[in-house]
Parts: structure tokens; sequence; C-alpha cells
């Protein structure tokens, strides 16, 4: 589903609207609410705005889990962190408990063997349920990769595994991320998507020809669940259909 709006501070306030909503629903059904975040800049107004009121306020931190959809390899100190980030925007204001947020990285391990206790961690959290995210907060790239599904690599064909690591060879570092067929049984995902730079690859992926090995992004297809696609009216330049 298609939302455009006229710019980011409007996005970022509808997807406030969307967290609380999508958590509040979750935690009356199932007793918490399981989020993925995503990092880059299109997520850092959404995440001020829910350290504050009211959003603060509305949202059950006590039933929050924290989980990330891609993390670059760094320790959680380093300023490419998403964990770093997410946490200084919001995770260290919030009353969300502490052993209730999973970042992507643990001192003196290896990007592989992390990825599989990562997936571990995803395992043990859902149990006997399926695991499937109450809410997956995604970006996409000028290039239409999403998490660290990047254009041309091999993690694009996962079939098996939930989270993967791998070298991504142009940033000259190791990525980990939840793999697509994971991402798909999402209840819900929520692309953050503004700024012409990005209309391109907007319209590629929504409305070009399928080619995700080109456009990642294409590959997020909910099996049950429900995408929206946030976009600001520059992002949606090139669309023709507007709704
Ligand atoms: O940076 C990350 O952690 C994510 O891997 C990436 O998928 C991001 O969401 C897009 O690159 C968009 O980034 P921007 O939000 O900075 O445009």
């Amino acid at each position: 589903m298609l939302h455009i709006f006229e710019d980011k501070a409007h996005l970022s306030k509808a997807a406030a609207e969307l967290f609380v909503q999508t958590a509040r629903e979750a935690v009356q059904k199932n007793g918490r609410f399981t989020v993925a975040l995503t990092g880059g800049s299109s997520p850092v107004q959404l995440y001020s705005l829910l350290a504050q009121q009211p959003y603060l306020e509305q949202i059950p931190w006590q039933q929050t889990f924290v989980f990330w959809g891609d993390e670059r390899w760094v320790p959680l100190t380093d300023d490419r962190s998403n964990a770093k980030m997410a946490k200084e925007t919001f995770l260290n204001k919030v009353p969300v408990p502490q052993e209730q947020i999973y970042p992507m990285w643990k001192d003196n391990m290896e990007p592989e063997a992390f990825a599989q206790q990562y997936e571990q961690q995803l395992q043990k959290h859902f149990g006997q349920q399926a695991p499937e995210f109450d809410l997956i907060l995604l970006g996409m790239g000028d290039d239409g990769h999403t998490a660290s599904l990047f254009p041309g690599t091999e993690v694009l064909h996962e079939e098996s595994h939930l989270v993967q690591a791998y070298y991504l060879e142009p940033q000259s570092m190791y990525r980990i991320t939840l793999t697509a067929p994971l991402i798909n049984q999402a209840k819900a995902i929520c692309f953050l998507t503004f700024g012409s730079n990005k209309a391109s690859a907007l319209f590629e992926v929504l409305e070009g020809e399928r080619n995700p090995e080109k456009y990642p992004s294409q590959l997020i297809k909910p099996q049950h669940g429900k995408v929206h696609w946030f976009v600001d009216e520059n992002a949606a330049s090139l669309l023709a259909k507007k709704q």
C-alpha cells in the first residue's frame, strides 16, 4: 500500500502513529510487540518522535522486543552502528527493558557465527510460533537495496536461513541481515523512503519489470502481512500510479 506524504516531517509522524497502533494491537492480541528496526538516515526523525509525547506514553515499552533488520559489523560504539544510532535517538530514552533489546553485534565473535546465534535468539523468542515480526521497518537505498540485501549478492537467494552475514566487497565490510524469506513472514512492513535521489529506484521497484537481482526491494512481498510504502512527494515523483 502506497502512502505519499508532503515531506519527511509528515511521513515520520504517520510512521510513529503506525508504530504505536501496531504495538498496541500486538500487545492486546499476543501480550507482546516484536519489531525490527532499520538503520540509515531515513528513520532518525521517526525514532526521535517515539521518545516524545504523545507517542512515548502510548507505546507498551515493557512488552516491546527490539531486533534489527540489518547491521554493519562494527562495535556498538562505532558511528556506523545502526544500534548506536537507535540507542541515541530513542532506545536510551524510553522504558524498554535492556534485556529485550537485541543489537546485531557481540565483541570477540566472527560475523558468521554471530549470525547463527542471532538466528537462534530469534527462534527462541518466537518459540513454537512462526518467526513473524509484528513490524519490520525498512529503508531503501537509491540502488534499490533494502536491509543489507544488496544488488547482485548471494544473500538474495538465501532460502533456509533467517539471518546471514557476508562480506560486502564494495564497502569492504561485513554486513548482517535478516533474509527476505524471514522479512516476508512479518505481519507488517513499513518502508521509509524520501528524497528525489530515491525516485528512480522507487519507480523501478514498484512499477518497473521484475528484477530483484538488480532491485532487491522487489523481494519484499509479505506472505500474509501488509507492506506500507511511506514515501514523500519527491521520491514519488516518477510514479504513474499515485495510490
Ligand atoms: O543503512 C542501513 O543500515 C540499511 O542497511 C540500509 O538498507 C538503509 O536502510 C538504506 O541504505 C537507506 O539508507 P538511508 O536511510 O540513509 O537513505
